[in-house]
């Protein structure tokens, strides 16, 4: 998938799909970095040769196997998404691919989601989470992207079809509303304002566009990257603006306050939704009054949601079933304690980054995990889909469980699938965006970024929230969250930036904020920082 994401438009890069639809296993990423940093033809045929093919003799999970690889036999599909530098990389991708004695399909522009879905499905064309795809039966003809939007949005159709005989009603701390059904909730609820962030997920929205008209919801796509004044991919929009920012994307002025909106990023991996300030924001973290319904709120949306199906199961179906939820660092502490203490889930901790939040996630029989700034997904395993198929026809709960394994993307974090998530939780609970985020409170927080020297020199453990090196750092972050009533911080590098990240949340917005700028100075003062001290 030739895309940089969430970055500027002149930006690229690539996101490797294994064949499984799972992310690149990390034992690669040092032979990555090495090929992406090859400056001669010359070098990119040696490493290719010594470093890619050898470790080829390796599968994705670790495990030897000495049978000779047929080339002419696989197939490479390639998207991209809409940056102008999308071309001339596709074609020398599709060049690289056939050089190798490969065949290539070409996916054209499509979300990563997407790719991952498409290259899942053309290797397992009978998998339980794609049932209702029209895939090919046998490899390597790959699927057309129809068959999306037949799994997904699908089993989204079919479950806001279905009679809500298993409403939830007053099973939530936020039951305020009894109506569920969506022609009783309030019109401005049935619009939602998507902001496209002038990439790929306005194409791919609108075949949802009339979809969703069919059930009473209007999709109203914004910085669609069209028209004559076409904004840029991800400049002033987008998921991680608004989450970063807390600001509403460019071209939400006219929206009104308290509107039901959402926001995905450059190649539709990343969900947040927000609301324009005036009702239905109290509660959102942040100096700006815009609401912000995060990462972490998608996630115990979709945890609450679960966990009230898996309850109406009989006990022996669930016997030896894991759940598992996990979150990174920069999770509210409001919302693991919700998890923890409301929810009675497991919850675990892992350093930053989908990878790590997938694998422990995979660990489970269903795994929820999502960061914070909206990528994440729910995951089942093919024991819990198993179990779920034999009791579906005799337990209602079971089949809805079994279409939302369909529903949700089941490779990768997903913008698209996502939105179908919240929008049929929301319906289904008869929930209001308030009601949402008045599951529980966000701590106020505050991230920071700073430079040091060499962010190599701090190093981390325990999942990221304690620094080892250099020595002494850890000991003075402690001695000022001390000070702080239910303070809580960390400092941590950046794997993408040539920055150190600062977190920190108390209870106040005052306390959080002067929390972050005490262990930024710390951090600048012991791990070399350079430029203008915080
Ligand atoms: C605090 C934060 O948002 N960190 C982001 C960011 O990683 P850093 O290692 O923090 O630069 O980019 C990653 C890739 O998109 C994403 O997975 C992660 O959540
Ligand atoms: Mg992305």
């Amino acid at each position: 998938m030739i895309t940089a994401s969430h970055n500027p438009v002149e930006d690229n890069g690539v996101k490797m799909v294994e064949p499984d639809g799972g992310m690149l296993p990390q034992a690669f990423e040092p032979i990555a970095t090495e090929l992406a940093n090859c400056t001669l033809d010359a070098e990119v045929a040696s490493v290719l040769r010594d470093r890619v093919m050898a470790a080829n003799a390796v599968s994705a999970h670790g495990a030897h196997t000495t049978a000779p690889v047929d080339r002419s036999a696989l197939t490479v599909l390639v998207g991209h998404d809409t940056r102008p530098s999308a071309p001339a990389l596709v074609a020398a991708a599709l060049a690289g691919v056939r050089a190798l004695g490969v065949h290539t399909h070409l996916c054209g522009c499509v979300t990563t989601p997407q790719l991952h879905f498409l290259v899942h499905l053309a290797n397992n064309p009978r998998s339980s989470s794609t049932a209702t795809a029209t895939a090919p039966a046998t490899g390597p003809v790959t699927p057309p992207l129809q068959a999306y939007y037949d799994t997904i949005v699908g089993a989204f159709l079919t479950l806001m079809q279905q009679q809500p005989q298993l409403q939830q009603a007053g099973s939530s701390a936020a039951s305020g509303s009894s109506s569920s059904s969506s022609s009783s909730t309030a019109a401005a609820a049935d619009v939602v304002y998507v902001d496209c962030a002038n990439g790929v997920g306005a194409a791919q929205l609108q075949p949802l566009v009339p979809a969703l008209a069919g059930v009473g919801i209007t999709l109203a796509l914004r910085n669609t990257g069209s028209g004559a004044a076409a904004g840029l991919l991800n400049s002033k929009c987008g998921a991680d603006y608004v989450q970063k920012e807390r600001l509403p994307p460019s071209d939400f002025a006219d929206v009104p306050a308290g509107a039901r909106c959402c926001s995905v990023d450059g190649d539709a991996d990343r969900l947040v939704y927000f609301s324009p300030a005036g009702s239905s924001t109290s509660g959102s973290s942040g100096s700006s009054s815009m609401g912000l319904w995060d990462g972490d709120k998608v996630a115990m949306l979709a945890a609450v949601f679960i966990r009230d199906l898996m309850s109406k199961l009989p006990a022996e179906l669930l016997e030896g079933v894991q759940v598992c939820c996990v979150q990174t660092a920069y999770a509210n502490g409001a919302s693991t304690a919700y998890l923890r203490d409301v929810l009675k889930l497991p919850v675990v901790c892992t350093p930053t980054g989908v990878k790590y939040l997938h694998e422990a996630a995979h660990g489970a029989d269903l795994g929820v995990y999502f960061e914070s700034n909206g990528h994440g997904t729910v995951l089942f395993s093919t024991k819990l889909r198993e179990r779920l198929t034999a009791a579906a026809g005799s337990h209602p709960a079971a089949a809805e469980l079994l279409l939302l394994s369909r529903l949700i993307n089941q490779t990768v974090g997903d913008a698209i699938s996502g939105l179908l998530l919240v929008e049929l939780i929301l319906r289904r609970k008869g929930w209001s965006l308030a009601q949402w985020q008045a599951l529980y409170m966000d701590l106020p927080s505050r991230q920071l970024k700073l430079k040091v020297a060499d962010r190599g020199s701090i190093t981390t453990a325990d999942a990221e929230r304690v620094c080892v090196t250099p020595a002494g750092l850890q000991e003075a972050i402690n001695a000022i969250v001390a000070k702080v009533p239910q303070g809580r911080a960390f400092a941590r590098p950046s794997g993408t930036e040539d920055a150190v990240r600062v977190y920190a949340e108390a209870t106040t917005q005052e306390a959080a904020d002067g929390l972050a700028r005490e262990v930024a100075r710390v951090v600048y003062d012991m791990a070399g920082g350079v430029g203008p001290r915080p």
